[in-house]
């Protein structure tokens, strides 16, 4: 189990080292139009998953928008105090 600025460390260190077979590392190729796609399907996925599935299937649909969302940050050269501010 890890919080979001938890997987945000692991994910920038992705970035910094892009190890072999990392799949952020290939997202993070795929540049910015790519990450955006991902994280407006990924918000349809949770969409359909809080009307229609279980909250378990809820729960980790938001996970996998948290991860997109954190890649598409990384892709732009966000940091998440630059998000935080706004909160
Ligand atoms: N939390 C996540 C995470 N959430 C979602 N995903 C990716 O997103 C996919 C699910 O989203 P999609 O529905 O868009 O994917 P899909 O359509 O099933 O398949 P593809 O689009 O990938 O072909 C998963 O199969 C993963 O590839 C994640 N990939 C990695 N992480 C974590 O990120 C860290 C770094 O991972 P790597 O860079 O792969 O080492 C690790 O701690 C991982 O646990």
């Amino acid at each position: 189990m890890k919080t979001f600025d938890e997987l945000f460390a692991e994910l920038t260190d992705r970035a910094r080292t892009r190890p072999e077979g990392s799949g952020t590392v290939e997202a993070l190729d795929a540049g910015v139009h790519a990450q955006g796609k991902k994280v407006l399907e990924e918000a349809g996925e949770v969409w359909i998953a809080a009307e229609h599935e279980s909250d378990d299937r809820l729960a980790e649909e938001i996970s996998q928008l948290l991860y997109r969302v954190q890649v598409l940050m990384l892709g732009r050269g966000l940091t998440t105090e630059d998000v935080y501010r706004y909160l």
